[in-house]
């Protein structure tokens, strides 16, 4: 059986002022969730707080019924794999050396990438789209080009979770939907566990197994895209009068908003 992530009464404060209160999710292997909700409702927070990059003020996060704070440094990131929201690299590595990193977790101190390790990088850039950049300084890209330089890390780092903050933001429409069905494809043929924030509903509503509806951090309803994705959550979320409806195309939900409201 693979792996589950679990919160329970997670808290979390940034200063004296409560960004997530009580929070209990369990997530199960092999789900596609894609967490959507305003700015500042706290998405990137949660995400970071699964990821270990930030910790619980109060309550656990649990990887397999194991305290996530538990896990060393490297056996952790051969469960989870991150690709942030900015990731800003100070250093002028090239895009094959950032990939090459993805194999940190597997490498031993004073120890060299092996031919597997190679292999593994190499295919990770070639589905992401970046082996063409490979001798390229990760500095002179574009932000959607660092972006899917930045995922094929995380590809290389072959996680049972790949927990993902707005990973479609720089991209186009083109390498928007080659992403999205690259998470799918490795959802589906490796099992790899999808953890993702999204601004973009449609995209949500097309590619996730369950929705989780963030509203100012305390207020969460998780689901199907199917009970979450409804005009009164929605509204009550965004504070916007929509249509929401089934597009004919896709066969998923779609979303299109009208004029904002105030509550
Ligand atoms: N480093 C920080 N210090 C203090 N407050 C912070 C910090 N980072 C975020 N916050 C606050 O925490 C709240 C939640 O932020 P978070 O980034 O988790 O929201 P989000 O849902 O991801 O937003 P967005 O959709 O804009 O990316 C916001 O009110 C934000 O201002």
């Amino acid at each position: 059986m693979g792996k589950c992530i679990e919160t329970k009464d997670l808290v979390f404060l940034y200063d004296e002022r409560v960004i997530l209160d009580d929070i209990n999710l369990k997530i199960t292997k092999g789900s596609i969730i894609t967490m959507i909700g305003p700015n500042g409702s706290g998405k990137s927070t949660l995400l970071k707080n699964l990821a270990s990059t930030l910790m619980p003020k109060g309550g656990t996060v649990l990887l397999d019924n194991r305290e996530l704070k538990s896990y060393p440094l490297k056996e952790l990131a051969r469960e989870i794999a991150v690709v942030p929201q900015n990731t800003n690299i100070e250093y002028d590595f090239t895009v094959h050396e950032i990939v090459l990193m993805g194999r940190n977790p597997y490498v031993g101190r004073f120890q060299q990438e092996t031919f597997k390790d190679i292999a593994i990088v190499k295919e990770a850039m070639e589905r992401t789209n970046t082996w063409h950049l490979r001798d390229r300084s990760i500095n002179q890209l574009s932000g959607g080009e660092s972006q899917r330089v930045v995922i094929a890390r995380a590809l290389a780092q072959e996680p049972q979770i790949l927990l993902l903050d707005e990973p479609t933001a720089a991209l186009d429409m083109h390498h928007q939907i080659e992403i999205l069905d690259l998470l799918k494809v490795l959802n589906e043929e490796k099992g790899v566990t999808i953890i993702m924030a999204l601004h973009d509903i449609n995209l949500a509503a097309r590619y996730s197994k369950q929705i989780l509806l963030l509203h100012k951090g305390t207020k969460i309803i998780m689901g199907s895209p199917d009970q979450v994705i409804t005009k009164e959550n929605l509204q009550k979320a965004y504070s916007i009068d929509m249509i929401v409806d089934k597009n004919e195309y896709t066969n998923s939900l779609q979303v299109i908003p009208l004029s904002t409201l105030r509550f």
